[in-house]
């Protein structure tokens, strides 16, 4: 995770390989995650006596990732593209359909019981509504607790007190806090609480759905920052799952951008917010304004057309054919393409990036802005994005583009 002075997340020499791409230092640690063409399908079902299976919703279908340790990974995509069930596959919380997710060298898959418990000790998420993932009955000293006994770490009853007093100064909590109730805090606390729950089993790996989504634009940075405290302390490694690009420009070392069920690009954060080379980044940067009144004149904004297709009846070919301003005739429609590294570290899953990277082909003016209709969901999420993006520029993170 960048701090947001932009300082590299400490790692040791001998665990580090860097080389240069562009100014950018790539830095890659030991493996910890590593996910090999993972599939999460769900059945959709239809009858009221047999109940059949009449299709599945491909929301994950074919990911392929790594993770190293002590890095943040930053997962981006418009709603629906799958980003909370791989979280939720990678922790097996969601069973995958197929596919290996190797956890430390451990393929989780193959894990049952006892063996699965200890492991999922060691993965923990962090959820986008702390209110919602909070139980209102239990006090935070209970749910601390409970998080602890759940894995056998509780300890005598000093001990305990020990560590939650650790816990909650770790989150910036003061030790009052213990006897509250989730409604007594501000969000912020209360995402705070739902770190502290997280770290009760000493994880290595977080996933956080949408951590900051929920807060105030001014708690934001404060919950990210504490994020960022704790990785460098702990040696945590985190995915952080976000809507917003400008979070996670921010906080992010590498990020994977999903389209539906599949990630399209992958990079180091820098990279990709400098040069952004599958269609599907391209347009979804494209739309966000930047501070300087020069650029933001002559930004070329790439619109959409079309409706973001089911998951449950996914595009042959180049799932993003149907919408992409460079389709092109026959192999997109047909193959689909694989995640291919076209620069250090910088993969991307497009038969024609290169192309398109050096303006060989332009983009097809049926695609353009002019034919964009009121209706077009893609156009709407954009101009969320950069609603959104506007309502960060006066936030502690950086602008997007800036
Ligand atoms: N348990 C489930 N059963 C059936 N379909 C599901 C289930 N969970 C998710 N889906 C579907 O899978 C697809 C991907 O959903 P997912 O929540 O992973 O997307 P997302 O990118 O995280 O979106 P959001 O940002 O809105 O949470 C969606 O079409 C969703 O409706």
């Amino acid at each position: 995770m960048s701090t947001p002075t932009g300082t590299e997340a400490a790692a040791t020499e001998s665990d580090q390989r860097a080389h240069s791409s562009g100014g950018t230092k790539v830095t890659a640690g030991e493996v910890l995650l590593d996910v090999q063409d993972l599939k999460v399908h769900f059945p959709i079902k239809r009858g009221v006596i047999f109940d059949r299976t009449v299709g599945y919703v491909y929301a994950v279908d074919g990911v392929n990732m790594t993770v190293h340790k002590g890095e943040t990974y930053g997962l981006v995509g418009e709603s629906g593209c799958g980003k909370s069930t791989l979280g939720r596959g990678i922790l097996r919380l969601s069973e995958p359909t197929s596919g290996s997710v190797m956890f430390d060298g451990v393929d989780i898959a193959s894990l049952k019981g006892e063996e699965l418990r200890k492991m999922r000790r060691r993965m923990q998420m962090v959820f986008q509504d702390p209110l919602g993932s909070l139980d209102p009955r239990q006090s935070v000293q209970s749910t601390l607790v409970e998080g602890m006994q759940a894995h056998g770490l509780a300890g005598d009853r000093s001990q305990t007190g020990k560590r939650l007093r650790e816990l909650l100064s770790a989150v910036g909590l003061a030790e009052s806090a213990l006897r509250k109730y989730p409604h007594e805090f501000s969000g912020g606390q209360r995402q705070r609480i739902g770190i502290a729950r997280a770290l009760t089993v000493n994880p290595d790996l977080i996933v956080a759905d949408e951590p900051v989504s929920a807060l105030d634009v001014s708690v934001q940075a404060q919950v990210v920052n504490l994020l960022n405290d704790l990785q460098e302390s702990l040696g945590l490694t985190y995915i952080v799952i976000a809507h917003d690009l400008a979070v996670v420009k921010h906080i992010s070392d590498r990020v994977g951008v999903m389209y539906l069920g599949g990630i399209v690009e992958e990079a180091p954060s820098v990279d990709l917010y400098a040069q952004p080379l599958h269609p599907y980044t391209i347009a979804l940067m494209s739309a966000v304004p930047v501070p300087d009144p020069i650029v933001e004149d002559n930004r070329e904004q790439i619109l959409l057309t079309g409706d973001l297709p089911s998951p449950a009846n996914p595009p042959s070919g180049c799932r993003f054919h149907t919408r992409c301003p460079w389709r092109q005739p026959t192999k997109c429609d047909t193959d689909r393409p694989v995640l291919v590294e076209l620069r250090p570290g910088h993969k991307v899953a497009c038969h024609y990036a290169e192309d398109i990277a050096a303006g060989r082909i332009s983009p097809s003016a049926s695609m353009n802005s002019a034919e964009i209709g009121d209706d077009d969901l893609l156009a709407q999420r954009i101009s969320d994005e950069v609603l959104k993006a506007r309502e960060t520029s006066s936030s502690p993170f950086e602008n997007f583009g800036a």
